[in-house]
């Protein structure tokens, strides 16, 4: 297996709780989401380092002697516990043909990339002549954390193709995971690309894509939620692009500006955590709806606070009025600005008001659908194991 290459696979998030607090120490409740992100390695020769992004249009190609010299250039420090230099960004930006203050999308992909492969390549191997192509059921900036499962799927290929990690995938099986030491590694260079995407990320998305199901995420301690009952979310996407890396630092100007007023916000924002992921724990596995009426207005109320931080939108106020139209409560997820917001469907609600609901946000031009959590976290895969759609796509790539 590892000389014919490699599939693996991370999957996108949902941030029940605690976005953007999270940045600042609070915690967060996240979930896997049963939309992933899949990546293709291939071992080329010929000494050129191929990378195809059909999600952000790009298509790359580097002479490995090129990038040995350029991560020369910039490796005295590259360790996944430091933080990307704006010294050794500047030089790949250079490089890659990437303007200063670029942040579109294509651009930050390319970046993270090369940061992670000469960064990795430096400490574990050579810069290697591998063909990687990743492509993604996930909306690319919608909050739904693709930024952190691509990052997940860079530094698993990597890892391994620099022969840092295993192959833990048995001739004949469908699926592997890797080693919790492995995964740990896994997580820490994600978080690097996130550092790259993002500027200052939390590490709770990359968390969720490396270990999946659900889990509580502070100042870089995970806690595995051991019970999560099986709730029904409806995810609506506004379709509204926005940027992580913005509103993030946006959130952290109004907490510079306003101490006082935004610190007890954030504080509140935590013992919603808190407060839910106690009434999570106490549910049984298929509840009962007398355990809603708390989810649901811990949901408003942490809508109004993500208002208050300046990271609403008037398409996710939109999602809101509708869904409340029909008895139904729902809050921004991820870093808001637009992208998508979350609905929780109680086991009392009517397919009728349900599907009515859905209807009505479509009308708005927004895009909604249900999709399972708690899926699994960063996984290797056969090819018999990954459907026909994923293959094509990543075939195309
Ligand atoms: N499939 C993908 N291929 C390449 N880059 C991706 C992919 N998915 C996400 N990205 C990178 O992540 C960025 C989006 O991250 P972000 O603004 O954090 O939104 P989110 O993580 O909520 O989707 C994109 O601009 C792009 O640079
Ligand atoms: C806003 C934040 O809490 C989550 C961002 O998630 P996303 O990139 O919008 O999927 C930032 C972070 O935790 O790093
Ligand atoms: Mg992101």
């Amino acid at each position: 297996m590892p000389e014919r290459g490699l599939l693996v696979s991370a999957p996108g998030k949902v941030i029940l709780h605690g976005e953007h607090a999270v940045v600042h120490g609070k915690a967060a409740l996240a979930v896997a989401l049963g939309l992933r992100t899949f990546l293709r390695l291939r071992h080329g020769g010929g000494g050129r380092l191929c990378v195809c992004l059909p999600g952000v249009g790009v298509r790359r190609e580097w002479d490995v002697a090129e990038l040995r010299v350029l991560r020369d250039r910039i490796a005295a420090d590259f360790d996944e516990s430091k933080s990307p230099s704006v010294e050794q960004l500047d030089v790949l930006k250079e490089f890659a043909g990437i303007a200063a203050d670029a942040s579109a999308p294509d651009s930050l992909a390319v970046l993270a990339f090369l940061y992670m492969c000469l960064a990795i390549s430096a400490k574990y191997g050579d810069v290697p002549s591998v063909d990687i192509a990743v492509w993604s059921e996930l909306p690319t900036g919608a909050g739904l954390g693709s930024s952190a499962a691509y990052a997940v799927c860079l530094a698993a290929a990597l890892l391994h193709a620099c022969r840092a990690i295993s192959c833990p995938l048995k001739d004949g099986e469908a699926t592997a995971r890797w080693t919790e030491e492995e995964m740990t590694l896994i997580n820490s260079w994600a978080f690097q690309g996130e550092r790259v995407i993002h500027g200052n990320p939390s590490g709770v998305d990359n968390a969720v894509g490396t270990w999946g199901g659900a889990l509580r995420y502070q100042s870089g301690k995970i806690t595995s939620l051991k019970r999560v009952p099986t709730l029904r979310i409806l995810l609506t996407n506004t379709k509204v692009p926005r940027s992580t890396k913005v509103l993030v630092a946006g959130v952290k100007e109004k907490i510079v500006k306003f101490p006082a007023i935004m610190n007890p916000v954030l504080d509140s924002i935590d013992a919603i955590s808190q407060e839910c992921q106690s009434v999570l724990e106490a549910m049984p596995t298929n509840p009962s709806p007398e355990y809603y009426p708390v989810l649901e207005e811990l949901f408003d109320i942490n809508q109004h606070h993500l208002n208050v931080i300046g990271v609403g939108h008037p398409s996710l106020d939109r999602l809101c009025r509708v869904t409340a139209s029909h008895g139904l409560h729902s809050k921004l997820t991820g870093a808001g600005g637009g992208g998508c917001g979350i609905t929780l469907l109680p086991p009392d609600a009517t397919p009728l008001a349900v599907e009515a609901a859905k209807r009505d946000l479509c009308a708005c031009g927004f895009e909604c659908w249900e999709t399972d959590i708690g899926a699994p976290g960063v996984t290797l895969h056969s090819s018999s194991s990954l459907n026909a759609e994923v293959l094509h796509a990543l075939a195309e790539s």
